[in-house]
């Protein structure tokens, strides 16, 4: 990671690297639909096989929620989904995850050699995953149709070497980089946030019933979508104080500077490393009235409209914020009510609400720790 010439992908990259391949993602992402109707599509879809392995009894929702949020990455960069029950996908899916936990816990312990080997033997696992999907999708490639992101980065790369581009990004490295970075950044946050939001509504009933009140006032039995956002607005802030206080990326990316920068009364040099604290607007006690409390009210007004805060700020801000913001903004909200509709998220019998642990997991993001919940269908 310190020789900027080796590092490739979009997360840890640098320079033009960077440049090309965030905005090679970013127009993807969005002819594929990101924030527009083909993706509320793909997500609606998605729902549905989620809503299959729901259970009764008390399950852990890491899993499920993982491959879902996974197989929307997965129908924009590869072009199609993945059955839960595909070996392959569970194994990619349990890497990508562990690598990012490792990745906090190595940053912490580095001295950890355990943590270390396991982090290169999670990620060597990635890149050969990857490499097979994307070997199959090459061999297959019709360069008159692109089925996901990898195939447009194919036609790219072949159009670049035809036409002897000097400084070539289109890289085999790069892409496969940039594939592993979307599947991790992409799954992992979206899911921690999901399993944040039903383990909150059981730990909360009370919200939970306001919720529930609200969806069947407003959308009945019909299936949720994203226009309905704008006519939920208790929902809608519920969704966003899970988001303020779970706090999923509490240090966002660490970034060096490049060049000398003045901060408030601070001088900081060229190539400084600068990690910026999301925690610290998050949970800004001059912004917020209740910052350590769940209280959907940070985002009402008194008459119970939505309001916007500048403090809310979960995908960072600047020229390396989330690129995934929208997609992960439709997602959360989609799978949030699609399940909301049909269950009651509640604790395993025997454990009360007040037993429902909301010490976050160790980790580079920070999902909740292990946990089991019911699902009691509401039909
Ligand atoms: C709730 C879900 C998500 C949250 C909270 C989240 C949050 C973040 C944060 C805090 C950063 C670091 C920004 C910085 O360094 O200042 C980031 C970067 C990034 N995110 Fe997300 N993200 C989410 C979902 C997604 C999704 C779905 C995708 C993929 C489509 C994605 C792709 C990326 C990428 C590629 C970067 C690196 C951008 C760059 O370095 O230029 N994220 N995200």
């Amino acid at each position: 990671i310190n020789d900027e010439h080796r590092v490739t992908g979009i997360l840890f990259s640098n320079g033009e690297t960077w440049k090309e391949m965030r905005r090679f993602a970013l127009s993807t992402l969005k002819d594929f639909g990101m924030g527009k109707r083909v993706a509320e599509e793909k997500i609606l879809e998605e729902c549905g096989h989620l809503i299959q392995v729901f259970e009764r009894k008390p399950f852990n929702t890491s899993h499920p929620v993982n491959y879902a949020t996974s197989n929307i990455i997965s129908s924009i960069v590869f072009g199609s989904r993945f059955d839960y029950d595909n070996l392959r996908f569970r194994n990619l899916v349990s890497r990508v995850n562990e690598s990012i936990s490792l990745f906090g816990t190595t940053g912490i312990q580095v001295s950890l050699m355990f943590h270390l080997s396991n982090f290169v033997n999670n990620t060597l696992g990635t890149i050969r995953d990857v490499e097979d999907i994307t070997q199959k999708l090459k061999e297959t490639l019709n360069p008159q149709i692109c089925r996901g992101l990898v195939d447009c980065f194919l036609i790219r790369k072949q159009k670049d070497e035809d036409s002897c581009v000097k400084d070539i990004q289109f890289t085999e490295e790069n892409l496969i980089f940039t594939v592993m970075n979307l599947f991790s950044a992409g799954t992992d946050t979206t899911a921690a946030t999901l399993r944040w939001c039903l383990l909150l509504m059981a730990k909360y009933p009370q919200i939970q019933d306001q919720v529930q009140e609200e969806l069947t006032r407003v959308v009945g039995s019909h299936e949720v979508h994203v226009e309905d956002r704008k006519n939920l607005p208790y929902t809608d802030a519920v969704i966003h104080e899970i988001q303020r206080l779970g706090n999923i990326v509490p240090m966002a990316i660490p970034h060096k500077t490049s060049q000398y920068v003045t901060f408030q009364k601070y001088f900081i040099k060229a190539g400084t490393t600068v990690i910026p604290l999301l925690t610290s607007v998050l949970y800004d006690e001059s912004e917020w009235e209740s910052p350590h409390t769940f209280n959907p009210s940070h985002f009402l007004d008194k008459e119970g409209r939505f309001i916007k805060r500048d403090a809310f700020l979960p995908f960072s801000a600047g020229r390396r914020a989330c690129i995934g913001e929208s997609l992960a903004r439709m997602e959360v909200f989609l799978f949030f009510t699609s399940l909301l509709q049909r269950f009651r998220f509640m604790p395993p019998p025997g454990v009360s609400e007040n037993d429902l642990d909301l010490t976050p997991a160790v980790g580079f993001t920070i999902p909740p720790s292990p946990h089991e919940l019911c699902a009691i269908s509401r039909q």
